[in-house]
């Protein structure tokens, strides 16, 4: 499976480096191809190294302004000429999205591939990974959106929550 992973470009710390050093690893392990933001930067790059070193393919999807930090050691990297077109393509080759933790890059991603799938453009399994409770304020909000009329179909087909990385990853499997 094609598993597009938004996260964090910020160096962290170990709450949030050793879930996505699980993450990573599990991923590579079980077989399956990592399509990311193809930066070495944060959260980004201890995926990509521990995926690399467990066996996954490494396909990374940058952006111009940004090529020239580029991953070294992706099997594939794409640039794309903007951000929006960088979302695209990250959704695009996605089988499946997991998101880790991450600030305003990732919740812009996220949100998008939600109000995608919600206007029922895409049917691509999106799991949020909710280390340390990290996304427990967006779950609330989601949920009163539901809750309220907001939602035009039930929050769980858009979205599923994972306490840990195994979670995460057998989510995708339906
Ligand atoms: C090399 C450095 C920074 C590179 N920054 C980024 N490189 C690639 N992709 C990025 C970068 N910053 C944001 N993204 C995308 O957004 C998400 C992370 O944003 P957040 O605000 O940190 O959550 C991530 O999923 C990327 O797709 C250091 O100089």
């Amino acid at each position: 499976m094609n598993i597009t992973v938004f996260c964090s470009a910020n160096a962290l710390d170990e709450r949030y480096t050793a879930p996505a050093r699980d993450f990573g690893r599990l991923l590579g392990a079980q077989g399956h191809t990592l399509v990311w933001g193809g930066s070495h930067a944060g959260l980004m790059g201890i995926v990509a190294d521990e995926a690399k070193a467990a066996g996954a393919k490494l396909v990374g999807i940058s952006v111009e302004l940004l090529s020239h930090k580029a991953y070294q050691g992706a099997d594939e990297l794409v640039t794309t000429g903007d951000l929006a077109e960088r979302k695209a393509v990250l959704l695009a080759r996605a089988d499946a999205v997991v998101v880790l933790a991450g600030g305003l890059g990732t919740l812009d991603e996220v949100t998008e591939v939600i109000e995608l799938k919600k206007h029922g453009l895409h049917v691509k399994p999106i799991v949020l990974l909710d280390t340390e409770g990290f996304y427990e304020g967006l779950r609330v909000q989601l949920a009163r959106m539901e809750a309220e009329g907001f939602l035009p179909r039930p929050l769980d087909e858009l979205v599923r929550f994972a306490a840990d990385p195994a979670e995460a990853l057998a989510l995708l499997e339906g």
